[in-house]
């Protein structure tokens, strides 16, 4: 994951990532308020992309002639203020 943020070209997390990331992974919910462009997005998929590694087979939904159980369910939800936002 540390791999990947730096290959993005992030060096530096912003103030909000900075706050945000840690009490995230540590479990905590989190409402966070910052200006636009200050790295928001990162700040909570960083953690939510490092707490979903690994768990591809819970995420797979039941396909036919696969005995092994697996399920689909929403791990994330992630709430947007305008449809402008979200797509
Ligand atoms: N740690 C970082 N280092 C360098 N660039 C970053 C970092 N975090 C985010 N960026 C970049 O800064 C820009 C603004 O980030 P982003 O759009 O995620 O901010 P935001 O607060 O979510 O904005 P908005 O309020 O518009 O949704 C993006 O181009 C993003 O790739």
């Amino acid at each position: 994951m540390v791999r990947n943020v730096e290959l993005s070209g992030y060096k530096v997390p912003t103030p909000i990532q900075r706050y945000c990331i840690p009490a995230i992974n540590m479990g905590h919910d989190v409402i966070a308020v910052a200006q636009t462009g200050s790295g928001k997005t990162a700040a909570y998929l960083i953690p939510i992309l490092n707490k979903l590694m690994g768990k591809a087979k819970k995420l797979a939904a039941p396909r036919p002639g696969i005995d092994t159980p697996v399920r689909a369910e929403p791990l994330v939800v992630i709430v947007c203020p305008s449809r402008e936002l979200a797509v």
